[in-house]
């Protein structure tokens, strides 16, 4: 039998489930020495894998977990010093933290359906709790991270055998509101 793809540690092992009242925790970068601590003062929404090369994702992984909480709930607590924005020009403004590489939040500042949000991976929470991923994203993209296009099927049928339906960009609901937003924004849609 051909060799599986690791999706992500949390997710080869079968889906942990979390809350959907987790009201937030703190997020902590890799650094054993000052590391970064991001505090977030709500719940995520969203919760989902991406295939995407530009999330974060820890070392072997070929997904990245990542969810939405509103910018305003998100304060940098500690070793905010360590971190820098990985591309200024990006959408999602993905504040690293330098030394491990770790991504701590990324704020959607610029006008767009997801304005107000941050990007941010529940797996660096120092609780335990949180809602669960619900489905894949930019699956097609781990390609573009080297994965052996002939192993596209697999990678699909183990994403639907623990409960992610994947998806080539992002799920229709998200695609919904993204569109719904630009179609209000342009006039075809009364606001
Ligand atoms: N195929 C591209 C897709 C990148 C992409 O569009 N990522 C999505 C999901 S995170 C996005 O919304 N990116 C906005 C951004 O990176 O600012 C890749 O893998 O690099
Ligand atoms: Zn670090
Ligand atoms: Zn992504």
């Amino acid at each position: 039998m051909e060799t599986p793809v690791s999706l992500h540690p949390y997710l080869d092992s079968g889906l942990p489930k979390g809350s959907t009242s987790f009201s937030g925790g703190t997020l902590v970068c890799d650094c054993k020495d000052r590391p970064v601590k991001v505090r977030v003062n709500s719940g995520i929404a969203h919760n989902h894998a991406c295939g995407c090369t530009k999330c974060w994702k820890p070392a072997g992984a070929t997904f990245s977990i990542v969810a939405v909480t509103p910018h305003e709930n998100v304060t940098v607590l500690e070793n905010g010093d360590k971190l820098h924005i990985v591309d200024p020009t990006a959408l999602i403004r993905r504040h690293a933290c330098q030394e491990c590489g770790v991504h701590m939040y990324g704020p959607v500042e610029r006008e767009h359906a997801f304005q107000g949000l941050d990007f941010i991976h529940p797996e660096r929470f120092e609780e335990t709790g949180w809602p669960e991923p619900t489905f894949a994203a930019f699956v097609s993209s781990i390609i573009e991270a080297g994965v052996d296009p002939s192993k596209m099927n697999s990678v699909r049928n183990h994403l639907r055998q623990i409960g992610l339906e994947p998806y080539d960009c992002l799920s229709p609901e998200l695609m919904d509101y993204i569109a719904t937003w630009t179609a209000k924004k342009s006039g075809v849609l009364a606001q």
